[in-house]
């Protein structure tokens, strides 16, 4: 049927060559509770960035790279760190024992080691952690139907038999040293069969014997996102609700970005019981990426929850992931791009200006200091100072700006602050200029546009001048004034100096009368009324309001002359 409201026509795509997720994966509902559940609390963050993170980088990192960014997690507060697939390579070997004999894991942070389900490796494993004080060992294997038939070529009973070997090996590796405790994965999670998951999880939990104080990590990926994330939600909460021996198992999501939903499939997820969440920072990881923690945390965050991490100074941090990973975080990305708090269009500027505005107003009404207030500036989610961003770069002006913008900068740079009724016609000349460009224009371009249609000398040159009062109410005004050609003393009168300057320029051809005075700042605004056109002027004032004053008189006088 075509819609009469909707023209799009079929696309030559072979849409049809892919498969919906319910025809890939069976996902029982039984009773929904996460749709009205609420983000109240932080879970578990735990950064994969040097496991996860760092096996999908062109250059794996080194020991240095790799103890900066873990130096990093732990100042920011993470407190179970996933540190490397110690069997995979010497790199990653060497990196866990130097973690082991240098002391830079703090008392209250546990490393994670990563191995498959292989003995040569899981032995391995162990010996990379000998002497570490508290480690999760995380066994992982994948358990999807595809994974099974096409990678691991083993069929549901043998893929349980190799895990519970594995998990064996790793009960005996431990012994009873107290600081070791176990994780398991099974990958690919969101295609397996709910009930296989079960029996596999549910059989670890018995045979690892976990307790409340000894839990046991169920870690239940989206290797490969495969549906909306309401999807994952039933998936997690039917694990959830079914897992044995609950408060003995911790909840843990790993979700990536295939279909660019991993942060929204990760907090779907906590809501439906997941307690813990595994993820990289600014969402590196294989593809398009594990889901990203910082977006995480600050979504938390700028609804009023305590993330439990602390991103108060957002560039250090991105400066050194952006170091250690070799890979740069893109402009847009949520809360640390470079153009996240920026608005170049118009009424977005307005809008933010006169919220900036009203919120430094609402602060000193109430006696708060402005970084404590309430926020609610229209189009910025957080207070960008809250990330250790200033504000030089939430207004920015290029051709989509409108007066608010360029008046915000000339203010907050320059300290011009253009009178409302002055912004329309200073913003027609801004938009001539950048239109003309094609570019942005930066404040001090704009400062310079200023003072060359209002600053600058033009027909109209004043100079000798002096103002004295004559008697009461009575000013004279002594100056030397060059209209055009003509060059002449003259001298004006009238109750205040300005009148009595208007009265010499009037004296010298140039029909003048000051209409408005705006004196306030470096700068000083006069409308007049020059030969019978209203027109405004600028002057810098210099230390001396008259000054400025008789310059903004001057400056109209030139503009109306132009
Ligand atoms: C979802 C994830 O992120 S999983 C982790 C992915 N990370 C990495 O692969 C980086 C580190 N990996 C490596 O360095 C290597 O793959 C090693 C050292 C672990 C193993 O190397 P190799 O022995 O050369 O094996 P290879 O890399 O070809 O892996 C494929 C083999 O592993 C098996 N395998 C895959 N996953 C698992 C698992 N979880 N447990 C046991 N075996 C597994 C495959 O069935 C295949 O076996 P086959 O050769 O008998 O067919
Ligand atoms: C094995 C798990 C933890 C994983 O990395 C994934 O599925 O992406």
């Amino acid at each position: 049927m075509t819609l009469l409201w909707n023209p799009q026509r079929p696309s030559p795509m072979p849409y049809h060559r892919y498969r919906p997720f319910h025809d890939r994966v069976r996902v029982p509902v039984t009773g929904r509770d996460w749709p009205a559940a609420r983000l109240e609390r932080a879970p578990l963050w735990v950064p994969v960035d040097l496991r996860d993170g760092n096996q999908a980088l062109a250059e794996p990192m080194d020991t240095p790279r790799k103890r900066r960014l873990f130096d990093l997690l732990v100042r920011l507060g993470f407190k179970e760190i996933e540190v490397g697939y110690p069997s995979a390579s010497r790199t990653d070997f060497d990196f866990v024992r130097h973690l082991v004999t240098s002391g830079a894991v703090p008392r209250d942070v546990t490393p994670v080691v990563f191995t498959p389900a292989r003995p040569d490796l899981i032995d391995r494993t162990f010996e990379s952690i000998e002497g570490m004080e508290r480690a999760v060992v995380h066994l992982y294997v994948a358990t999807s139907p595809v994974w099974r038939e096409v990678v691991l070529r083993r069929d549901r009973a043998e893929i349980a038999r190799t895990v519970r070997e594995a998990a064996e090996l790793m009960a005996r590796r431990a012994g009873d040293a107290p600081g070791v405790r176990f994780q398991f994965s099974p990958e690919t999670f969101n295609l397996t069969e709910p009930d296989f998951v079960l029996e596999l999880c549910d059989g670890l939990t018995g045979l690892w014997d976990a307790s409340p104080d000894r839990p046991v990590t169920h870690n239940l990926p989206a290797t490969v996102e495969i549906a909306t994330p309401n999807v994952y939600a039933d998936q997690i909460e039917y694990m959830h609700r079914h897992l044995a021996r609950r408060d003995s198992v911790i909840l843990s999501v790993h979700p990536h970005n295939d279909r660019g939903t991993g942060v929204a499939c990760a907090e779907l997820a906590v809501l439906a019981g997941a307690q813990r969440v595994e993820g990289c920072l600014f969402g590196n990881g294989e593809r398009t990426g594990n889901v990203d923690l910082v977006t995480l945390a600050l979504n938390l965050f700028a609804q009023g929850v305590d993330p439990m991490v602390d991103f108060g100074d957002i560039d250090a941090v991105r400066e050194t992931v952006e170091h250690c990973n070799r890979i740069p975080v893109p402009v847009r990305h949520p809360y640390a791009g470079d153009l996240v708090h920026t608005a170049f269009s118009g009424t977005h500027q307005d809008a933010i200006s006169k919220g900036l505005a009203e919120h430094a107003r609402r602060a000193a009404e109430s006696g708060v200091p402005e970084r404590e207030a309430p926020w609610a500036v229209p189009y910025l989610p957080v207070d960008p100072a809250d990330l250790g961003r200033t504000y030089e770069a939430v207004i920015r002006v290029n051709s989509q700006s409108g007066k608010g913008g360029s008046a915000y900068l000339l203010r907050a740079r320059h300290g011009v602050d253009l009178p409302e009724p002055m912004r329309p016609e200073f913003a027609v000349a801004v938009q001539e200029m950048t239109d003309a460009s094609g570019r942005e224009a930066t404040a001090d371009e704009l400062y310079d546009l200023f003072a060359a249609a209002y600053l600058a000398e033009g027909e109209v040159a004043l100079d000798d001048w002096s103002v004295h009062e004559e008697s009461p109410g009575l000013h004279r005004f002594v100056c030397t004034l060059r209209v055009g050609e003509r060059t002449g003393d003259h001298e004006g009168a009238g109750p205040g100096p300005l009148t009595a300057f208007a009265d010499a320029l009037t004296g010298a051809g140039v029909k003048t009368e000051v209409l408005e005075l705006v004196e306030d700042g470096p700068v000083t605004f006069a409308r007049c009324r020059v030969d019978g056109r209203a027109v405004w002027g600028a002057g810098r004032a210099d230390g001396s309001p008259l000054t400025g004053s008789v310059r903004a008189v001057l400056s109209a006088a030139n503009r109306a002359a132009r």
